[in-house]
């Protein structure tokens, strides 16, 4: 079989568009069904890249939940999403897998729109079982057959959501089904003591035989699940312990079995789906990366990929280009807690995302991966600065979107100097919409207390980490964006910035354009046409979308004909506020042209950043339109409008 990445020949798998195909095979097919939806998936990823080493370890979970359950009747609902690459193949979109995040392609997690077997959206993780059990409930209160079934990963365990979700999960009764798929990774090794209560569960003290399991089944488990138990040796081993954490939320604990037996996991799934009782949790134990050795040898289990050579497993690298904005926030922080041992660091499950590995490397004892659980993480955050640390609580902007009243009630309202940094600030590219970084200025800048600001390139962002670091009178946020930055010189001593002072770049008369943050670079080729147009133009860099520099607003507003916000962040940011200031002092009573540029109020789905930024017409040209077209509108007032 051809692998070099191509459709490798899959002769079961061609019978198999929908599970109703899936089904219709005998047991004994099942095996090479599950080896040939592997090399699928191996083969579309080295194509496409994305999300490889979740999706490799549930192929037996995926084939064996679709062959058992009556989907799309039953609601299956993927946490987090990114393992759903073998469950897009089996329910009718092989034929455009090599289409993921890519414009206008399948998602790379699961989406509503896209199908009937997606009933739920996802890409957040810990969602599942809440959403789970909705359907569930619902199919109860419209007296429906059908079930909830999540499948949750060891590390989305340790978010909070899913115990909220797990404490009211007796609604469901045996209509609910959650598959805790314990991979014993998270994107990195999983940490907390859920992990190590899993861990016991798994490598239990003593084998039981069957015949004493048999017996402690029989008091634990509802009638139909005793035969399971005889065909599995796994069911001793886990049961030695029993699931006494998810017993006690009221689940019947089934497990841990081998996720990649299909003569085990089929009749267990079978005699859960049966079961009179419930809700049930069936522990399955699986293998990040499972099948494909340069996945299973790496550390990380290839969870996120470049396309690769399916053969050697070589990704394809970007060419050599200028520092990460995350490298560089990890230096400049490393170098920080040097001169200050009152600095530490806490991420949320993203030590390698955020650059926390590295400062992890460094400053071991300073440095807190707390798991999936960013609403804990700004809370612990608070908790230490209110006893005198300097906390840098680094979060992606979208994923602290879950921590938003933590961010406001403990540390905004109590004034507490917790520093953010906020990596992933603005488009994302090939994650999509749920992982953009659109709000981070809306939902911060409008807090009392908070001092945000914005990163124009990596030598701003290393002036921007000493200010916060060295920036006690209360919460303070940076952000920036994935990717490289500028190339341009990184300082050798960082200068710690006055807080809500702007900087002008570049000096003009007639177009002010006001950017934050990495904008900068296209409002500066911007100013280039404008002025090859005959209109001179000033580029200010404001740096701080709160405090604004209003001395320096107010000088650019009343002597410039036109000016432009333009920021990489959603209405209700920058631009917002600049117009709420030009409004309260009277700046735009005399027909100044003020425009402001943000990110379209839509959702944008996978794609490239080069073409989600032209999509959102953030770019140079659409900087120059938006200048050509305010000094072309008609400045004779409403009036005009009126009568056209
Ligand atoms: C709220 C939130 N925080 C962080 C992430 C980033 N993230 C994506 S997958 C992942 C690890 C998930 O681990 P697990 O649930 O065990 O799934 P596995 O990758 O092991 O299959 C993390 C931290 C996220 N998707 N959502
Ligand atoms: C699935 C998930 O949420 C993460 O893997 C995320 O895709 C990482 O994003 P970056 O690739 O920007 O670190
Ligand atoms: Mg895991």
């Amino acid at each position: 079989m051809s692998l070099m990445n191509d459709r490798p020949s899959t002769p079961l798998l061609d019978q198999v568009v929908w599970p109703a195909d899936l089904r219709k095979l005998q047991p004994d097919r099942l095996r090479q069904l599950a080896d040939e939806l592997r090399q699928e998936v191996i083969s579309a990823v080295g194509v496409t890249g994305g999300h490889l080493g979740s999706g490799l370890g549930v192929v037996e979970l995926t084939t064996a939940i679709h062959y058992v359950f009556d989907t799309p009747n039953d609601k299956l609902v993927w946490d987090v999403g990114h393992q759903c690459y073998p469950h897009k193949i089996l329910t009718g979109r092989r034929d455009r897998i090599r289409t993921l995040r890519q414009g206008g392609g399948l998602s790379g997690f699961t989406k509503r729109a896209e199908s009937e077997y997606d009933p739920f959206g996802a890409a957040h993780s810990s969602t599942s079982i809440s959403a789970a059990l909705g359907f569930a409930v619902a199919n109860r209160m419209q007296g429906k057959p059908g079930k909830g079934i999540a499948v949750i990963g060891d590390g989305s365990m340790s978010a909070g959501m899913a115990y909220e979700a797990m404490n009211n999960a007796r609604e469901a009764g045996n209509r609910l089904i959650v598959i805790l798929n314990d991979n014993d990774m998270s994107i990195a090794p999983p940490v907390g003591g859920l992990s190590a209560y899993l861990a016991r569960l798994v490598s239990s003290r003593e084998f039981l035989g069957l015949r004493d399991l048999a017996k402690r089944l029989a008091r634990r488990l509802p009638r139909p699940l005793h035969n399971a138990a005889r065909k599995t040796d796994e069911f001793a081993r886990g049961m030695a312990m029993g699931g006494t954490l998810f017993e006690e939320l009221g689940f019947y604990y089934v497990g841990p079995i081998d996720g990649h037996n299909l003569d085990q996991l089929i009749p267990v799934l079978e005699n859960v789906r049966d079961a009179a009782e419930g809700p049930c949790l069936v522990h399955v134990v699986t293998q990040k990366g499972k099948g494909y050795a340069p996945a299973e040898a790496a550390a990380d289990k290839y969870h996120g990929v470049q396309k690769f050579d399916v053969i050697t497993g070589a990704q394809a690298k970007a060419p050599p280009g200028p520092p990460s904005y995350t490298g560089v926030f990890a230096k400049a922080l490393i170098a920080e807690a040097e001169r200050d041992p009152a600095i530490c660091a806490i991420t949320a499950a993203m030590p390698s995302g955020t650059g926390l590995d590295k400062f992890g490397a460094a400053f071991p004892d300073r440095t807190f991966d707390v798991g999936i659980a960013e609403q804990h993480a700004v809370t612990f955050a608070a908790g230490l600065a209110a006893q005198g640390m300097r906390p840098f609580c680094a979060i992606y902007s979208t994923f602290l979107q879950r921590a938003y009243d933590q961010v406001v009630h403990d540390v905004a309202i109590q004034n507490l100097p917790v520093r953010f940094a906020i990596d992933r600030a603005g488009l994302v590219g090939a994650d999509g919409s749920t992982h953009a970084g659109s709000f981070d200025v809306t939902y911060l800048a409008s807090l009392p207390n908070f001092v945000v600001m914005a990163a124009a390139d990596e030598a701003e962002l290393v002036h921007m980490v000493h200010t916060c670091a060295v920036h006690d009178d209360g919460p303070i946020a940076v952000r920036y964006p994935r990717g490289n930055g500028t190339g341009i010189a990184l300082p050798a001593t960082p200068e710690r910035l006055e807080i809500g002072k702007g900087r002008i770049v570049r000096e003009g008369r007639q177009v002010a354009i006001l950017s934050l943050g990495t904008r900068l670079e296209e409002a500066l080729k911007a100013a280039e046409t404008l002025e090859a147009k005959g209109l001179s133009t000033t580029v200010a860099d404001l740096r701080f979308a709160k405090p604004l520099d209003e001395a320096l607003i107010r000088r650019l507003l009343t002597t410039h004909e036109v000016a432009v916000t333009i920021e990489e962040g959603a209405v209700g940011g920058l631009g917002a506020h600049v117009l709420t200031m030009a409004s309260d002092q009277g700046l735009i009573d005399n027909g100044l042209k003020l425009r402001t540029m943000r990110l379209p109020d839509i959702f944008q789905d996978q794609d490239k950043p080069e073409k989600q930024y032209a999509d959102a017409r953030l770019d140079a040209g659409a900087i120059v339109d938006t200048v050509l077209t305010a000094l072309r509108h008609n400045s004779t007032g409403i009036g005009t409008e009126a009568r056209a």
